[in-house]
């Protein structure tokens, strides 16, 4: 190994993290290992396909410097520690393991900073308890990656990514901006990409949120894509700017101040040419778990916690949350029975 290359561990290696994995291998100034999951056994075999409108359309067999089924558990195999614990897993807090758990067992305390690229809100809490001192970086992607199959991947708009750090009380700030923009150096080594720094992690998030909150929870219960929900008209008027004007209230009455324009704008930010179907939507198609918590319910709580009116987004989530159960439920973690504590029993 280089000396001077940073060692990163990627934890979910689907569409996002798989860009990831490119870009830091390639920009040289770091050595990734990654960690796949049911994508394993092909990238094993075959090594990863990727279109990308940014490093090519015809990479063929790639894989990065190591690959791994499991996460390393760096003292138990006497590994070097990792410098970057880089998270793209989906982010599901309702359902165990949690992303603290996950990666635990390749963290050195005091040492690794833990970047998580993840969309939503206050998904850094449980990694401030749990890891006091280190370093917890968040990275909002703007990305359009896809896995379409096991090691086949569509990347079809630019890595934009705003990248700062989390507030950790036991990390000083100046070591915590240094982390994050050491990041930011060796993923956008040949300075080519749209990955740059931004210490307001705060408003960066809550802004995704505008977009994510409304079209990706929409997107998800009406299996529609942005183009046919602006075509519908119904759908934008009577769900989606209602949710992001509820976002906005509650996004200002924490402290952040979006501006009026942005839910015209994030309206009409997708070309009207894709037919795009936001994450949570692929999600809800393929019966995957969906990222619920952390996109509609965190700031939910957050925004009614300040007196904000939130129905549109309640109502969602309602609906998002009966999703989720029936996945539970056909994948085998939920059973239909009643417990003694239930209200409508
Ligand atoms: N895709 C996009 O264009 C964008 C995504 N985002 C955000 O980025 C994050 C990542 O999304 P995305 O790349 O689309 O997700 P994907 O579903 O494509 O990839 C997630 C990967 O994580 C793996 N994984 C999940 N849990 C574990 C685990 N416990 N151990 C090891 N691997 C695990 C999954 O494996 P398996 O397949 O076996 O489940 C999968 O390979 C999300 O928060 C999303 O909201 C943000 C902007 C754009
Ligand atoms: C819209 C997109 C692809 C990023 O801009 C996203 O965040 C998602 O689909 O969840």
């Amino acid at each position: 190994m280089a000396q001077d290359k940073a060692r990163v561990l990627i934890v979910g290696t689907g569409g996002v993290g798989t860009m990831a994995a490119y870009a830091l291998e390639t920009g040289g100034k770091a050595e990734v290992t990654a960690v796949f999951r049911s994508n394993y056994a092909a990238v094993e075999k075959d090594g990863i396909d990727i279109d990308s409108i940014e490093h090519g359309h015809d990479i063929k067999g790639w894989r990065p410097t190591a690959i791994r089924k499991t996460v390393p558990n760096v003292k138990e195999e006497n590994l070097q520690p990792f410098d970057f614990i880089l998270v793209t897993t989906k982010n599901i807090p309702d359902l165990p393991p949690t992303v603290a758990d996950i990666i635990e067992p390749a963290v050195t305390a005091g040492k690794t900073a833990i970047v998580l690229s993840q969309n939503g809100l206050n998904i850094e809490k449980p990694l401030v308890e749990r890891f006091p001192t280190n370093p917890i970086i968040s990275s909002i992607s703007y990305i359009g990656a896809t896995e379409k199959s096991h090691g086949k991947i569509i990347h079809d708009d630019a890595d934009a990514q705003k990248i700062g750090p989390f507030t950790n009380p036991g990390v000083s700030p100046a070591a915590a901006e240094a982390a994050a923009r050491r990041y930011v150096a060796i993923y956008n080594a040949t300075g080519k990409l749209d990955v740059t720094f931004d210490g307001d992690v705060k408003f960066v998030r809550w802004r995704k949120l505008v977009y994510n909150s409304s079209f990706n929870s929409v997107a998800a219960v009406l299996r529609m894509d942005t183009c046919r929900m602006r075509m519908s008209q119904h759908v934008i008027d009577d769900l989606v700017r209602p949710i992001m004007l509820e976002i906005v209230a509650a996004a200002r009455a924490n402290g952040v101040p979006l501006t009026d324009d942005v839910p015209e704008k994030v309206i009409r930010v997708d070309p009207t040419d894709t037919f795009f179907k936001p994450s949570m939507c692929q999600d809800a198609e393929k019966g995957n778990f969906m990222e619920i918590e952390t996109i509609v319910g965190e700031p939910l709580r957050e925004g009614e916690a300040k007196g904000v009116a939130m129905p549109t987004l309640r109502t969602v989530y309602g609906l998002l949350k009966g999703i989720q159960l029936q996945h539970r439920e056909k994948k085998g973690v939920w059973e239909a029975k009643w417990t003694p504590d239930n209200p409508y029993l």
